[in-house]
């Protein structure tokens, strides 16, 4: 079976690209199951340019084929908020029920129709000797009023998905895997992977 490695310590990350990956016969370690590599500091200003700075920098100390995902929670009535910064929004602890709270009090006054908000995900890849790759997936939706469901992971249970009138969180992990971000940047990364295998 051959592997795949994705640059990130999220576990919730983790878990979606083995479901997604798995399928189509590959393995996926990611950074957790590494030894000895670093965190890469994401100075980039957009989700591409973050990506790209973590897949080029732990493509280039493994010497092998890597894919990044930078994504997050963009919120209309928040100017776009919190964006790049979604994992420490409330902090360095990267606390998914203090971020959550941290967006719930921000949008206190904010009506039921102005509670759009989609989740974004840009993944990279990068391969030594080759140019590295970037593409992008969406999904659109309002951020409720208080947390629904257990499944998922980051603001899952505050964002209601539009086309389903659920919670992300209440969504089983394949339902969540057929119409989420990542799985919508994971379509389009799939007509590139076999140039970097
Ligand atoms: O409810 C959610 N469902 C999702 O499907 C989702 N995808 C991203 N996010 C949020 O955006 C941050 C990413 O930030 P991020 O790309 O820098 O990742 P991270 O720092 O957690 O791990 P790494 O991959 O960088 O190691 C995450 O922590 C979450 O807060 C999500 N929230
Ligand atoms: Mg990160």
């Amino acid at each position: 079976m051959s592997q795949v490695i994705i640059a990130t310590r999220n576990e919730g990350k983790a878990a979606e690209f083995k479901t997604l990956f798995e399928p189509r016969g590959m393995q996926v370690v990611s950074l957790s199951d590494l030894e000895g590599l670093p965190d890469v500091e994401e100075t980039g200003h957009s989700f591409e340019e973050n990506a790209i700075l973590k897949a080029e920098t732990i493509s280039k100390l493994t010497g092998k084929p890597v894919i990044a995902d930078d994504s997050g929670l963009s919120v209309d009535s928040l100017g776009g908020d919190p964006g790049i910064y979604s994992a420490r929004y409330a902090g360095e602890q990267k606390d998914d029920a203090a971020n959550i709270q941290k967006v719930l009090e921000g949008m206190k006054e904010v009506e039921k129709d102005q509670r759009t908000a989609r989740f974004r995900c840009a993944l990279a890849i990068a391969a030594p000797g080759k140019e590295t790759r970037t593409v992008e997936g969406s999904v659109e939706g309002y951020i409720t009023e208080e947390p629904a469901g257990t499944n998922g992971f980051g603001y899952d249970p505050i964002f209601l998905v539009k086309d389903k009138g659920t919670t992300m969180a209440q969504l089983t992990q394949d339902e969540k895997n057929k119409i989420s971000h990542r799985a919508m940047a994971m379509k389009k990364l799939e007509k590139l992977i076999t140039e970097y295998f």
